[in-house]
Protein backbone atom coordinates (compact mmCIF):
# COMPACT_ATOMS: atom_id res chain seq x y z
CA UNK A 1 0.00 0.00 0.00
CA UNK A 2 1.11 3.44 -0.69
CA UNK A 3 2.68 5.76 2.09
CA UNK A 4 0.69 8.40 1.24
CA UNK A 5 0.14 9.59 4.90
CA UNK A 6 3.70 9.58 5.55
CA UNK A 7 4.92 11.44 2.56
CA UNK A 8 2.30 13.82 3.47
CA UNK A 9 4.03 13.57 7.25
CA UNK A 10 7.12 14.28 5.59
CA UNK A 11 6.99 17.22 3.36
CA UNK A 12 5.83 18.91 6.33
CA UNK A 13 8.35 17.81 8.82
CA UNK A 14 10.97 19.19 6.28
CA UNK A 15 8.74 22.13 5.73
CA UNK A 16 7.75 22.24 1.91
CA UNK A 17 4.73 23.08 2.52
CA UNK A 18 4.13 26.79 3.68
CA UNK A 19 0.69 28.66 4.36
CA UNK A 20 -0.32 32.19 3.40
CA UNK A 21 -3.32 33.30 4.21
CA UNK A 22 -3.42 36.30 2.14
CA UNK A 23 -3.19 34.11 -1.03
CA UNK A 24 -0.04 35.71 -1.74
CA UNK A 25 1.58 32.48 -3.72
CA UNK A 26 1.70 32.98 -7.18
CA UNK A 27 1.11 29.46 -8.87
CA UNK A 28 2.88 28.82 -12.62
CA UNK A 29 -0.99 28.69 -13.70
CA UNK A 30 -1.17 32.28 -12.54
CA UNK A 31 -3.37 30.85 -9.69
CA UNK A 32 -3.41 33.03 -6.13
CA UNK A 33 -3.06 30.36 -3.52
CA UNK A 34 -2.62 30.53 0.12
CA UNK A 35 -0.55 27.11 0.27
CA UNK A 36 2.69 26.47 -1.50
CA UNK A 37 4.32 22.76 -1.57
CA UNK A 38 8.18 22.87 -2.66
CA UNK A 39 8.61 19.96 -3.12
CA UNK A 40 12.10 20.65 -4.52
CA UNK A 41 13.53 20.52 -0.30
CA UNK A 42 13.12 17.33 -1.12
CA UNK A 43 16.08 16.63 -2.70
CA UNK A 44 18.20 18.03 0.44
CA UNK A 45 16.80 14.87 2.21
CA UNK A 46 17.89 11.76 0.95
CA UNK A 47 15.77 9.83 3.43
CA UNK A 48 12.62 11.63 2.39
CA UNK A 49 13.64 11.56 -1.76
CA UNK A 50 14.92 7.81 -1.27
CA UNK A 51 11.53 7.30 -0.07
CA UNK A 52 9.59 9.00 -2.74
CA UNK A 53 11.48 6.66 -5.17
CA UNK A 54 9.93 3.76 -3.30
CA UNK A 55 6.98 4.77 -3.65
CA UNK A 56 7.33 5.52 -7.16
CA UNK A 57 8.52 2.21 -7.64
CA UNK A 58 5.84 0.70 -5.84
CA UNK A 59 3.17 2.97 -7.88
CA UNK A 60 5.11 1.27 -11.47
CA UNK A 61 5.30 -2.79 -9.78
CA UNK A 62 1.61 -2.32 -9.74
CA UNK A 63 0.66 -1.21 -13.27
CA UNK A 64 -0.07 -3.71 -16.11
CA UNK A 65 2.86 -2.43 -18.54
CA UNK A 66 6.28 -1.58 -17.65
CA UNK A 67 8.13 1.75 -18.79
CA UNK A 68 10.70 1.60 -20.87
CA UNK A 69 12.17 4.89 -20.04
CA UNK A 70 11.45 7.03 -17.14
CA UNK A 71 10.73 11.23 -18.31
CA UNK A 72 11.62 13.70 -15.83
CA UNK A 73 9.57 17.16 -16.01
CA UNK A 74 11.62 20.04 -16.00
CA UNK A 75 13.08 21.47 -13.77
CA UNK A 76 11.18 19.76 -10.50
CA UNK A 77 10.49 16.58 -12.28
CA UNK A 78 14.23 15.89 -12.96
CA UNK A 79 16.05 14.65 -9.85
CA UNK A 80 13.49 12.57 -8.74
CA UNK A 81 13.14 10.96 -12.35
CA UNK A 82 16.92 10.57 -12.13
CA UNK A 83 16.72 8.33 -8.59
CA UNK A 84 13.78 6.07 -10.35
CA UNK A 85 15.54 5.81 -13.55
CA UNK A 86 18.99 4.80 -11.38
CA UNK A 87 16.79 2.64 -8.75
CA UNK A 88 14.81 0.57 -11.52
CA UNK A 89 17.51 0.43 -14.12
CA UNK A 90 16.15 2.24 -16.58
CA UNK A 91 16.96 4.83 -19.51
CA UNK A 92 16.30 8.53 -18.21
CA UNK A 93 14.78 11.81 -20.55
CA UNK A 94 13.83 15.10 -19.39
CA UNK A 95 11.88 17.61 -21.09
CA UNK A 96 12.14 21.21 -21.13
CA UNK A 97 9.30 23.08 -21.16
CA UNK A 98 10.54 24.64 -24.12
CA UNK A 99 13.17 23.61 -26.90
CA UNK A 100 16.16 25.16 -25.99
CA UNK A 101 17.11 28.12 -27.85
CA UNK A 102 20.21 27.55 -29.00
CA UNK A 103 22.80 24.10 -29.18
CA UNK A 104 20.75 21.08 -30.90
CA UNK A 105 17.34 23.20 -29.81
CA UNK A 106 15.84 19.72 -28.04
CA UNK A 107 12.79 19.93 -25.91
CA UNK A 108 13.86 16.24 -24.47
CA UNK A 109 16.86 15.66 -23.97
CA UNK A 110 18.41 12.11 -23.92
CA UNK A 111 17.17 9.36 -26.28
CA UNK A 112 13.44 8.18 -26.30
CA UNK A 113 12.47 6.15 -29.42
CA UNK A 114 9.10 5.80 -31.44
CA UNK A 115 7.15 2.77 -29.43
CA UNK A 116 8.70 3.67 -25.92
CA UNK A 117 6.56 3.15 -23.23
CA UNK A 118 7.43 6.16 -20.93
CA UNK A 119 6.66 7.22 -17.21
CA UNK A 120 6.30 10.55 -16.81
CA UNK A 121 7.72 11.88 -13.62
CA UNK A 122 6.42 14.88 -11.98
CA UNK A 123 7.51 16.67 -8.46
CA UNK A 124 3.32 18.43 -8.17
CA UNK A 125 0.33 18.83 -10.48
CA UNK A 126 -1.89 22.04 -9.78
CA UNK A 127 -3.73 22.42 -12.65
CA UNK A 128 -1.78 19.47 -15.10
CA UNK A 129 -0.62 21.96 -17.41
CA UNK A 130 3.11 21.15 -17.25
CA UNK A 131 3.02 17.38 -17.05
CA UNK A 132 0.73 16.86 -19.73
CA UNK A 133 2.69 19.65 -22.25
CA UNK A 134 5.76 16.87 -21.23
CA UNK A 135 3.34 14.10 -22.19
CA UNK A 136 2.13 15.38 -24.92
CA UNK A 137 5.84 16.16 -26.33
CA UNK A 138 6.60 12.52 -25.85
CA UNK A 139 3.69 11.44 -27.84
CA UNK A 140 4.83 13.80 -30.73
CA UNK A 141 7.84 11.84 -30.97
CA UNK A 142 5.69 8.46 -30.87
CA UNK A 143 6.35 7.26 -27.53
CA UNK A 144 3.52 5.82 -25.51
CA UNK A 145 3.17 7.33 -22.41
CA UNK A 146 1.62 4.43 -19.71
CA UNK A 147 1.06 7.35 -16.78
CA UNK A 148 2.08 10.67 -14.84
CA UNK A 149 3.32 9.83 -11.59
CA UNK A 150 3.81 12.67 -9.39
CA UNK A 151 4.78 13.09 -5.57
CA UNK A 152 1.97 15.58 -4.84
CA UNK A 153 -1.40 16.45 -6.47
CA UNK A 154 -3.93 19.36 -5.33
CA UNK A 155 -7.00 17.57 -6.48
CA UNK A 156 -8.49 20.27 -8.66
CA UNK A 157 -11.06 19.54 -10.95
CA UNK A 158 -9.02 21.11 -13.97
CA UNK A 159 -6.43 18.77 -13.23
CA UNK A 160 -9.23 15.69 -14.02
CA UNK A 161 -10.29 17.32 -16.94
CA UNK A 162 -7.27 17.81 -18.55
CA UNK A 163 -5.67 14.39 -18.12
CA UNK A 164 -8.80 12.98 -18.41
CA UNK A 165 -9.21 15.09 -22.52
CA UNK A 166 -5.97 14.30 -23.21
CA UNK A 167 -6.14 10.82 -22.42
CA UNK A 168 -3.12 10.73 -20.07
CA UNK A 169 -3.37 8.58 -16.85
CA UNK A 170 -2.05 9.92 -13.85
CA UNK A 171 -1.16 9.23 -10.03
CA UNK A 172 0.33 10.62 -7.35
CA UNK A 173 1.74 9.43 -3.76
CA UNK A 174 0.02 11.82 -1.82
CA UNK A 175 -2.42 14.78 -1.93
CA UNK A 176 -3.80 17.87 -0.86
CA UNK A 177 -6.78 16.56 1.21
CA UNK A 178 -4.39 13.93 2.83
CA UNK A 179 -1.87 16.82 3.58
CA UNK A 180 -4.80 19.37 5.26
CA UNK A 181 -5.71 16.39 7.53
CA UNK A 182 -1.93 15.76 8.57
CA UNK A 183 -1.71 19.51 9.19
CA UNK A 184 -4.70 19.82 11.63
CA UNK A 185 -3.23 16.58 13.43
CA UNK A 186 0.10 18.54 13.59
CA UNK A 187 -1.91 21.71 14.86
CA UNK A 188 -0.27 23.60 12.11
CA UNK A 189 -4.15 24.55 11.47
CA UNK A 190 -7.46 24.26 12.67
CA UNK A 191 -10.01 21.70 11.45
CA UNK A 192 -12.77 25.19 10.65
CA UNK A 193 -8.99 25.95 8.37
CA UNK A 194 -8.92 23.02 6.90
CA UNK A 195 -12.39 23.16 5.63
CA UNK A 196 -11.48 26.94 4.33
CA UNK A 197 -8.73 25.59 2.16
CA UNK A 198 -10.39 22.17 0.64
CA UNK A 199 -13.35 24.30 -0.21
CA UNK A 200 -11.26 26.94 -1.97
CA UNK A 201 -9.62 23.77 -3.56
CA UNK A 202 -13.45 22.89 -4.52
CA UNK A 203 -14.27 26.37 -6.06
CA UNK A 204 -10.91 26.45 -8.16
CA UNK A 205 -12.02 23.61 -9.70
CA UNK A 206 -15.18 25.25 -11.49
CA UNK A 207 -13.12 28.34 -12.80
O1 LIG B 1 0.16 21.41 -12.75
P1 LIG B 1 0.66 22.78 -13.08
O2 LIG B 1 -0.42 23.82 -12.99
O3 LIG B 1 1.40 22.83 -14.37
O4 LIG B 1 1.67 23.18 -11.91
C1 LIG B 1 2.66 22.33 -11.46
C2 LIG B 1 4.01 22.70 -11.99
O5 LIG B 1 4.45 23.92 -11.36
C3 LIG B 1 5.74 23.73 -10.79
O6 LIG B 1 6.76 24.00 -11.69
P2 LIG B 1 7.32 25.46 -11.98
O7 LIG B 1 6.59 26.04 -13.16
O8 LIG B 1 7.31 26.27 -10.75
O9 LIG B 1 8.77 25.19 -12.48
P3 LIG B 1 9.99 24.33 -11.92
O10 LIG B 1 9.58 22.89 -12.00
O11 LIG B 1 11.06 24.65 -12.90
O12 LIG B 1 10.33 24.78 -10.54
C4 LIG B 1 5.77 22.26 -10.46
O13 LIG B 1 7.09 21.81 -10.34
C5 LIG B 1 5.04 21.65 -11.62
O14 LIG B 1 5.89 21.44 -12.71
O1 LIG C 1 1.25 25.34 -9.23
C1 LIG C 1 2.43 25.63 -8.93
O2 LIG C 1 3.15 26.38 -9.58
C2 LIG C 1 3.00 25.06 -7.67
C3 LIG C 1 2.26 24.89 -6.54
C4 LIG C 1 2.89 24.38 -5.41
O3 LIG C 1 2.31 24.20 -4.33
N1 LIG C 1 4.20 24.06 -5.48
C5 LIG C 1 4.91 24.23 -6.60
O4 LIG C 1 6.10 23.93 -6.62
N2 LIG C 1 4.30 24.73 -7.70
Amino acid sequence: MLKSKEIANALYEIEAIQIRPDRSFVWTSGIHSPIYCDNRLTMSYPKVRKQIVEQFAEIINGMDEKPDVIAGCATAGIPHAAWLADYLDLPMVYVRSKPKGHGKGNQIEGKVEKGDKVIVIEDLISTGGSSIDSALVLQDVGAEVLSVIAIFSYGLNKANNQFSDANIPFTTITNFDILAETLVEKEEITEAEKVDLLEWRDELGNN
